[in-house]
């Protein structure tokens, strides 16, 4: 029998149990790729729930491995679900799936990191940023070591409206090492507050949903599991490109434990740095003495605006590497360092 809230279009075939995965897929030898998998269907419904009215929707799962969410969203009635997964393994499971909810799910044997997402959905289904997001959704519960930089790259893909986001304000649903959730919805003062925080909160609206424990995971991860949803927002808070914007946010945490002021001066040559700290800090109206995880939005679209504004004055400021100075610096010591050598080895010689 279907579970309250579940659609039983079709009868799909039972999930692996823990034995036969464990048997299977030598989940041992897959701990440190963090395979955690999830086999209890009341938690998989309960993370498809959070994206919202599946019927009818296109989904895009990442990473299903044995299948547990999959058949969650397969239950929810979606008109589409693509599943991308790396690992060959899973590949003949989910085409069991597949074959019992006929014409319902594509399988790409493929790596998300590198999947061209703005072919894989019918064009009809684009929507107007401005419009309510299109009828598709993106989840998964990928490795950690996925869905960070993962989240990165789909956020830059929000800021320029391409990828996933060709359709419109695309959702996700999303698994993350707790700590990495708390970071992602952090507000100001909160000591979660870091650049994903800011990077992820002027693009979407971020709602950290729940938590799984780590006991439900199979085999248990060290850490709980949080299930975030992301929605891009019409109008980003900050309106510069993201690549500028990720320069000065990742330059202010930069010093965490510092005043802002200290990760600042790094986005400027030696030479005027002090002077031109100090015309960013006093143009945006931030206080030198904040830290890091003190400044709020409007703090941060402010040294954004007036650092893009220095940017257009001076061409070459953009492209200021701060670690290309620290390391040159470093090899013209060392040079010098060297070149005395034989100087003192002659004079040793003179001796
Ligand atoms: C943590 S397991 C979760 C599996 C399943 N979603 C679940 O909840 O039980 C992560 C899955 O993502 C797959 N995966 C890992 N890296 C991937 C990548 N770069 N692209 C696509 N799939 C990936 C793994 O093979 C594995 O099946």
């Amino acid at each position: 029998m279907a579970a309250p809230g579940r659609v039983a279009a079709f009868r799909l075939p039972p999930l692996p149990t823990i034995g036969e995965i464990i048997k299977l897929y030598r989940l041992k030898a897959q701990r440190q790729l963090s395979q955690n998998f999830l086999l209890d269907l009341r938690l998989t419904d309960k993370i498809v729930k959070q994206a919202g009215e599946l019927k009818n929707a296109h989904v895009c799962e990442v990473g299903p491995g044995p299948g547990g969410i999959t058949r969650s969203i397969l239950s929810a009635d979606v008109e589409q679900l693509l599943l991308i997964e790396k690992d060959a393994r899973f590949i003949p499971g989910l085409q069991m799936l597949s074959e019992a909810a006929p014409g319902k799910v594509r399988i790409v044997h493929g790596d998300i990191l590198t999947y061209k997402m703005e072919k894989a959905f019918p064009k009809h289904l684009k929507k107007d940023w401005e419009d309510e997001p299109p009828d598709i959704h993106i989840i998964g519960n990928l490795p950690f070591s996925v869905s960070t930089p993962l989240i990165i790259k789909w956020l830059e893909n929000v800021s320029k409206k391409d990828g996933p986001f060709t359709y419109g304000r695309t959702q996700m649903t999303l698994t993350f090492q707790k700590e990495v959730g708390e970071r992602l919805t952090a507000n100001p003062g909160s000591k979660q507050r870091s650049r994903l925080s800011i990077m992820a909160q002027h693009l979407c609206s971020v709602e950290n949903c729940f938590i799984i424990p780590g006991e439900a995971f199979v085999p248990k991860p060290e850490v709980d599991v949080a299930v975030v949803h992301f929605t891009p927002l019409v109008q980003p808070k900050i309106q510069q490109p993201f690549e500028l914007v990720e320069k000065v946010v990742r330059s202010v945490f930069q010093f965490r434990r510092k005043y802002c002021f200290r990760g600042l001066e790094t986005l400027f040559p030696e030479s005027g740095r002090l002077k031109r700290t100090e015309q960013l800090m006093m143009t945006a109206n931030v206080d030198p003495t904040l830290r890091p995880f003190q400044l709020s939005m409007s703090q941060f679209r402010n040294l954004c605006n007036t650092y893009r504004k220095m940017c257009d004055e001076d061409s070459s400021l953009f492209v200021f590497d701060y670690r290309e100075e620290l390391k040159q610096k470093k090899t013209t010591r060392n040079l010098l360092k060297s070149t005395s050598q034989p100087e003192q080895t002659e004079e040793e010689d003179q001796l």
